[in-house]
């Protein structure tokens, strides 16, 4: 960590609230000053949450509201003054910020997606900090991130970070909800996310948190697959992201999976939502996990979803596990008609052939 020269840090609104969900002003110039530190001689990248609970303040509404317009309308109000608290701290200091509000939208279009990438890419050259939320004004359900912490993974993966730190207000991964469970242990480190693991992390324990813990593992073990070493600390402990970044032991680390994959596939795997599934069979899985190969007509046991060519599609076996997530060569009534033939049929069966593959081996990501 102490290595680390790109670092995405992402605050969840229980690091800037009190448990009330106010804006806690304490914590957050104590937060502002570790940031500052932590962009010295670093590329910063901060994913920030709050706006619904600064807007829920500001209105003067008594609780968070559960509809999406009231939702939409603090997030409105209260990003504006995230922002002021952001711009001030930083100019304090005499750095700059940057606001970018991102809708699912916005990545999963591959253009879009670039286009994202070389604006956070020049921002980083010139030395400003982006700070980035969901555009919750203006996100519906199909649009949506949904929680900080799969955006901050995507974003981690994206700009091909060094580190992802997510901020709580929790001192890691325990062993189950600390809230609930007085006697939960910390996990100092995690080699590999099961679904064990994954069932020791629960929703969020406060009134104001969106995923809990299950978004913040989840998001660590896609950046992990990344290539990216993520932690989860406390943001409501001042100094905590400095002790990461000094490299001390600090909160919950999961390692970095080898390899980094390339930028697309990364992209393919994480940034997508599927549109559709593909049934396939045992050797199909084996061709596209160990062979490396593309997926063939001849390997689809069955396809479902409505989906066009190019669409994002899961790939799943026997058993029902989803392994691999690719982009279709053909849209989802052609593959019903050519699932399960030799791809020397296709043309026959269709009157044309666009590829020999369902899926090529470039448009796919193994999960
Ligand atoms: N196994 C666990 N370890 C730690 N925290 C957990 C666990 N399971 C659930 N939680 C809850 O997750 C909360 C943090 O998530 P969340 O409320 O979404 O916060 P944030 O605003 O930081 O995103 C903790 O306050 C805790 O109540
Ligand atoms: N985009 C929303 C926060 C969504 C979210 O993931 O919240 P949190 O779980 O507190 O990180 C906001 O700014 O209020």
């Amino acid at each position: 960590m102490r290595a680390a020269r790109r670092v995405v840090v992402k605050i969840g609104t229980n690091a800037l609230t009190h448990a009330t969900g106010r804006f806690n002003r304490a914590h957050f110039d104590a937060l502002s000053e570790d940031l500052l530190w932590a962009a010295q001689g670093r590329e910063l990248v901060v994913v920030s949450s709050g706006a619904i609970a600064l807007g829920v303040e500001r209105l003067g509404l008594p609780a968070r509201p559960k509809d999406i317009p009231g939702k939409q309308a603090c997030a409105a109000v209260g990003q504006s003054r995230l922002m002021r608290a952001y711009e001030e701290a930083f100019d304090r200091a005499n750095r700059r910020v940057a606001q970018l509000l991102l809708t699912h939208g916005d990545v999963q279009d591959r253009r879009r997606y670039l286009n994202v990438k070389h604006a956070l890419e020049h921002l980083l050259e010139a030395q400003v900090v982006p700070i980035i939320n969901e555009n919750d004004t203006v996100s519906v359900d199909e649009l949506k991130f949904g929680d900080n912490d799969t955006l901050a993974g995507l974003v981690a993966g994206g700009v091909e970070a060094d580190a992802l730190i997510i901020l709580s207000d929790v001192e890691g991964l325990f062993t189950a909800d600390p809230r609930k469970n007085p006697d939960a242990r910390m996990l100092p480190q995690v080699d590999a996310v099961t679904p064990e693991l994954l069932a020791l992390a629960g929703g969020s324990g406060s009134q104001v948190g969106t995923g809990g813990m299950t978004t913040k593992v989840r998001a660590a073990a896609r950046a992990a697959e990344s290539g990216v070493r993520c932690v989860i600390t406390s943001g409501a402990v001042p100094g905590r992201l400095r002790s990461v970044l000094s490299g001390e032991p600090v909160g919950t680390l999961f390692e970095s999976s080898g390899s980094r994959r390339s930028a697309r596939t990364a992209w393919i795997a994480h940034a997508l939502k599927p549109k559709g599934r593909l049934l396939v069979d045992a050797g199909a899985r084996e061709a596209v996990t160990a062979g490396k190969r593309s997926l063939l007509p001849s390997g689809i046991r069955s396809v479902e979803g409505d989906f066009g060519r190019g669409d994002p599609v899961d790939l799943v076996d026997a058993q029902g596990q989803v392994f691999a997530r690719g982009l279709s060569a053909y849209d989802d009534g052609e593959l019903r008609r050519i699932a399960g033939l030799k791809s020397s049929d296709i043309e026959s069966v269709l009157g044309y052939r666009y590829l020999d593959e369902a899926v090529h081996r470039d448009d796919l990501a193994v999960l």
